[in-house]
């Protein structure tokens, strides 16, 4: 049996993987994720999530390597996690009121024979119009801070959903039910 080896930080990710009843060690690595910002969203998510797991596949001799990578789409904008406080307020003032796409790439890289399968997955979000005042609070509660698009659909940030178009878990950072599709190729069956 190959062990299963989540190349991310993300304790949403390791969550959501830990959900599905695996065993799985976690093992980060420094990436670069500078990209061509004129790259199609699924392409730079689907490049950064192939990029995350083959750092961590270079450094195995065996392990299906899996790494994920998210991006906020609005209006064909890309929005990544905010710098500080003040991006964070002009992303969410941007998203209120109106939908955007959470794309969600993934890859699974089999390190003993560098076999792989990457893709990604996109979902619609439409968020209900937000207040400056609330807003600025949920600013204030700090979830916006590491997360694509300075929010958590998992965390406070709920109560902004109006509706969801697609798989909720790709929103939250990995694509579970494509994840098991990816790993069914690789042998292993979740259920
Ligand atoms: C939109 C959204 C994003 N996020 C998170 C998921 C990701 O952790 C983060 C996007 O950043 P990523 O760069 O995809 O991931 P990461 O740096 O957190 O983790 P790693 O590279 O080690 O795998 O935003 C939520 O938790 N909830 C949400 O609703």
């Amino acid at each position: 049996m190959r062990p299963i080896i989540l190349a991310s930080a993300s304790p949403r990710r390791q969550e959501l993987l830990a959900n599905l009843g695996l065993e799985f060690e976690v093992k980060v690595s420094e990436v670069d994720e500078t990209l061509d910002e004129n790259m199609p969203a699924a392409q730079q998510v689907e490049k950064l999530a192939e990029r995350k797991a083959s750092v961590v596949a270079a450094q195995s001799t065996k392990g299906l390597v899996i790494g994920a990578d998210t991006l906020v789409v609005l209006g064909g904008k890309p929005l990544g996690k905010p710098a500080d406080r003040e991006e964070a307020v002009q992303m969410l003032k941007s998203l209120q009121g109106r939908s955007h796409e959470v794309f969600t790439g993934l890859a699974v890289i089999d390190a003993a024979t560098g076999q792989s399968v990457v893709t990604h997955q996109a979902t619609a979000v439409r968020f209900k119009p937000l207040s400056s005042e609330q807003i600025q609070r949920y600013v204030d509660t700090g979830e916006p801070m590491g997360k694509a698009g300075a929010y958590a659909v998992q965390g406070k940030a709920s109560i902004f959903i109006d509706s969801i178009r697609g798989c909720y878990f790709n929103v939250v950072g990995l694509p579970v039910a494509k994840l098991a599709d990816a790993l069914r190729m690789f042998g292993v069956e979740i259920v």
